[in-house]
């Protein structure tokens, strides 16, 4: 009998700053432990420094030459950036935003539940209450990076922040968020949108929206005006499901979205390059936290997440499912952090999630004989 041959991914990882750091340092752990317990595929993590302190000492993030070596990987696992001594606007567009752009990464996929053990700010929401998945545009809107400032130093300083939305870059957006919808039970996609005040990008991308939903006539359609979204999360959040919403609102909501669930500690995203020509990056949807920076407490479970999405989109199934179990079984334990009212560091869920995976897989392999 020939042995099937052991499966090669090259994995690009990018702590980045503050807790970015420690998440990452845990994931790549757990991805170690199911490297060893699974023996059927290898990560090749090459362990990036791109980082505020790297930019501060060299002027750049990215090293001009990197990009060939990076679009040769498999994927990206990417922790955070941000940091107090570096402007927000030049770390996120020196680092996270040309990473998704230039990989045309162009839907931002970010599932929110709550997990066992985690409880829901919102009296009496349960599990079966909160099943979202957000589907995020990430390469236009408010991002795209038209605009500038003139008649600097003046009293008449002019500031623009141009929104664009492209014919193309809704279309991709509403078909994948229907093809999302239509794989789900409930088979319903919320369409977000501002186009009453808005009246030229947003009315484009509601027109598209009821264009698209044309070709997916089995997936039920809905339209939300984003104030009024947020207050339908909180206070009916069992009459959602897929939601599709631009760069802009997708972001302002999942964090929303998972505080709903529990903690912005355990929301995990992918930023996706769906056609598959570039690496897709996986990351918390969290930043780098310097409140708590350094203190070893931040919650590793959004990045674990985050890692059992990257080991889907690698096509390892069975590592990711056995992942999430892992992890749902310890934060139903109680070995949980403590913006989801536990009392552990990052470290000892770490270990409970990696005792867990070894238990789980020991007993699967037994259940096979
Ligand atoms: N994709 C990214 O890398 C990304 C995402 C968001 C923010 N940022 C950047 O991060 C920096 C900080 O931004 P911010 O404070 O607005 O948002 P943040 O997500 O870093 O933190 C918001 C709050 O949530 C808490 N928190 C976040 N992650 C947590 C975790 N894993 N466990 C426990 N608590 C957690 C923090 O302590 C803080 O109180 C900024 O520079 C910002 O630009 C980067
Ligand atoms: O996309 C952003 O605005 C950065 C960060 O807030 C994120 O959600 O990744
Ligand atoms: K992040
Ligand atoms: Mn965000």
């Amino acid at each position: 009998m020939s042995r099937p041959q052991k499966r090669t991914y090259r994995i690009a990882s990018i702590p980045g700053d503050g807790i970015g750091v420690e998440v990452i340092e845990q994931t790549v752990k757990v991805l170690r432990t199911m490297e060893d317990l699974f023996g059927s595929f290898t990560l090749d993590i090459d362990m990036l420094d791109w980082s505020s302190d790297r930019y501060l000492e060299k002027g750049e993030y990215i090293p001009a030459d990197a990009w060939p070596k990076l679009r040769a990987s498999d994927a990206i696992l990417f922790g955070a950036v941000g940091s107090p001594d570096v402007p927000d606007d030049i770390s996120l567009w020196d680092l996270i935003l040309p990473l998704r752009k230039k990989l045309n990464q162009y839907i931002n996929l970010r599932p929110i539940r709550i997990l066992p053990g985690v409880s829901s700010p919102l009296r009496s929401c349960t599990s079966s209450d909160l099943d979202w998945m957000i589907v995020r545009e990430n390469s236009e809107g408010e991002y795209a990076g038209q605009g500038g400032t003139t008649h600097d130093d003046t009293a008449q300083t002019i500031a623009t922040e141009v929104a664009i939305f492209t014919r193309l870059g809704i279309e991709r957006t509403m078909r994948f968020a229907f093809d999302i919808a239509r794989d789900r039970p409930r088979k319903k996609l919320t369409m977000v949108t501002k186009s009453n005040a808005q009246r030229h990008g947003m009315v484009l991308w509601d027109k598209i929206f009821y264009e698209v939903a044309k070709e997916y006539p089995d997936v039920e359609t809905d339209k939300m005006l984003v104030d009024a979204m947020t207050v339908r999360m909180v206070l009916k959040p069992q009459t959602l499901d897929t939601i599709v919403a631009t760069n802009l609102h997708g972001d302002i909501l999942s964090d929303l979205a998972a505080a709903l669930a529990g903690s912005i500690g355990v929301a995990a995203s992918s930023n996706l390059d769906p056609t598959r020509q570039n690496p897709s990056m996986f990351e918390p949807i969290h930043g780098s936290a310097p409140d708590i920076a350094g203190q070893g407490i931040a919650n590793p479970i959004g990045t674990f997440w985050s890692a059992a999405e990257m080991l889907r989109w690698l096509g390892e199934e069975g590592a990711a499912d056995l992942l999430m179990k892992a992890m749902e079984t310890v934060t139903a334990s109680g070995t949980k952090t403590r913006d989801v009212g536990g009392t552990c560091n990052l470290a000892q869920v770490t270990e409970a999630v990696i005792a867990e995976l070894e238990q789980l897989f020991h007993s699967r392999k037994a259940g096979d004989h």
